[in-house]
């Protein structure tokens, strides 16, 4: 072990501790970690990840630390990293440096200008207008075909009939437009295709980042058959968005975030700063894919979420339910002025992330140089991993963790703490680039959905748990049907 290093167990060769956290807990290692730090009577523990040290940050005061330390913002490169992207590092999930710095900024800076990441009237009338066609499709007001692959006979395809709403909303800011309606299947075969990314192996890559050989064996097993296949298929939507849109470019009306690129290659090309620039072709893939993946599944299967919790607390549902009458009556949607006149709402959405934290272990930081953190020492290359379920779920800071409590969100008059003492996007430099689009969207859906439905499982059947998801980069729900039942 390195020299002041936090306590842990012994490591293995080859593995380090790795065998020890699956043989501790196969499908959610995570949970392992932190039963070994309560084991160790500490809040960072100290292994090995194969042949690498790594540092499990498990409480508030040492992840808030790991995210804010500027020398523990680095990423690891392994071999899924580099089979999504060309064999290169790009993108920006899990890119670091000069380039990581430079897509990011300006990723967030033009998404920005389409309506991403902020109040925005275009993009919000955007998500409305989806909102208000997933409503009519789950009160069987819809005619196409295809709509039945997903609602039929009252019931509903969970996450599928929910995934072209939020694909659409983000494809506006990034390509200029949402898909027209008969697309919807082809939009739910894509959200399913990113899925199988998702779901392939957690964030630290598993068994094939450290023996990347085994993919050759068990290429299904390891994940990397869907590595390869999710990857080939965004790589083709969007280098045919990047074509269209080249052919038909001007430099004088940049109409989203794919011409906002284009121009900035060209700019660079005319200087001849091209080549020694982080900007080129296959980066705008992997930024787009970065942008669009988690657009694509992360709210969806967050939403999924918050409604299975409602299924198993049809007391919180009431209570949102009135609340929603309450303050925006039945004769029109929601919309995100609400939100601050909806804080049992919002604090729904609060707990639904703190209680099912989607990234439980965030996504690894490396330590980019030698550096002290919590007064332990950290080789160069640590892995620092930030375990935001253990502290979404510690006893002494919640008291009863497994609870779904909405009200501990709120204050004596009904009010939504300013204070939000959980951390499901992270924070600091390496915060969710997406946060604020999640939030926003996962709240108008939310709303709507409850404001117009109730929700029930069909004949008799259990819901999904609310503990026990299906592991992966993000945790999911697996698809399931449900019985919608329109409230008037
Ligand atoms: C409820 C939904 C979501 C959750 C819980 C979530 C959570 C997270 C977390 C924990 C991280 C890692 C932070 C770290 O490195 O410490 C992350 C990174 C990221 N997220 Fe999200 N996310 C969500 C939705 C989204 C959406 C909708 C987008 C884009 C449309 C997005 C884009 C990103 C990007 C680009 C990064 C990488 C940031 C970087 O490394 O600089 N996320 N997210």
């Amino acid at each position: 072990r390195p020299s002041n290093f936090p306590p842990g167990p012994p490591k293995l060769p080859v593995f380090g501790n790795y065998l020890q956290l699956l043989a501790g807990n196969y499908w959610y290692p995570y949970r392992e970690l932190d039963r070994l730090a309560r084991r160790y009577g500490c809040k960072v523990l100290g292994l090995h990840w194969g042949p690498v040290p790594a540092v499990v940050a498990c409480d508030q005061r040492s992840i808030r630390q790991a995210l804010a330390q500027p020398q523990l913002q680095g990423r690891f490169e392994s071999i899924i990293t580099k089979t999504r992207a060309f064999d290169k590092k790009l993108g920006v999930f899990f890119t670091d440096g000069v380039l990581w710095a430079e897509q990011r900024r300006f990723a967030l800076r033009h998404l920005r200008d389409f309506g991403f990441g902020r109040r925005s009237p275009a993009l919000e009338a955007e998500a409305q207008g989806e909102l208000e066609h997933l409503v009519k499709l789950l009160r069987g007001e819809t005619s196409a075909p295809h709509d039945k692959e997903v609602f039929v006979g009252g019931r509903a395809l969970l996450p599928d009939a929910l995934t072209p709403a939020f694909i659409n909303t983000m494809l506006v800011p990034l390509a200029g437009a949402r898909l027209p309606r008969d697309r919807d299947p082809a939009l739910r075969a894509t959200g399913r295709v990113v899925m199988l990314f998702q779901t392939a192996f957690d964030t630290t890559c598993g068994f094939v980042g450290l023996l990347p050989w085994l993919r050759h064996l068990f290429p299904r097993l390891t994940g990397h058959r869907s590595t390869v296949r999710s990857s080939a298929h965004l790589q083709r939507l969007f280098r045919d968005v990047f074509y269209d849109h080249k052919a038909t470019f001007t430099d004088t009306h940049m109409r989203d975030y794919c011409d906002t690129y284009l121009n900035e290659l060209e700019k660079l090309k005319k200087e001849g700063d091209l080549e020694n620039s982080t900007f080129s072709e296959e980066q705008f893939l992997l930024s787009a894919m970065d942008f669009f993946i988690p657009a694509a599944s992360a709210v969806s299967s967050t939403l999924v979420f918050a409604l299975v919790f409602m299924l198993h607390q049809p007391g919180v549902a009431e209570r949102v339910r009135e609340e929603l009458d309450r303050a925006v009556g039945r004769s029109r949607l929601p919309h995100l002025d609400d939100r601050a006149a909806l804080p049992y709402t919002e604090a729904t959405l609060r707990e639904t992330m703190r209680r099912a934290t989607l990234a439980p272990i965030g996504v690894p930081h490396r330590a980019t140089e030698d550096t002290k953190f919590m007064g332990y020492d950290l080789p160069k290359d640590s892995m620092v991993i930030t375990c935001l379920w253990s502290m979404h779920m510690d006893k002494e800071f919640w008291g009863d963790p497994e609870a779904f409590r909405p009200e501990r969100f709120l204050d004596d008059r009904g009010q939504l703490l300013k204070k939000d003492p959980t951390l499901p996007f992270g924070a600091g430099k390496r915060l969710c680039a997406g946060e604020t689009f999640a939030r926003h969207y996962l709240f108008l859906f939310f709303a709507g959905l409850m404001q117009n439905f109730r929700f029930r499982m069909p004949n008799g059947q259990k819901p999904p748990p609310m503990d026990g998801h299906r592991p992966g980069l993000i945790e999911s729900v697996p698809p399931f049907w449900v019985e919608v039942q329109p409230r008037d």
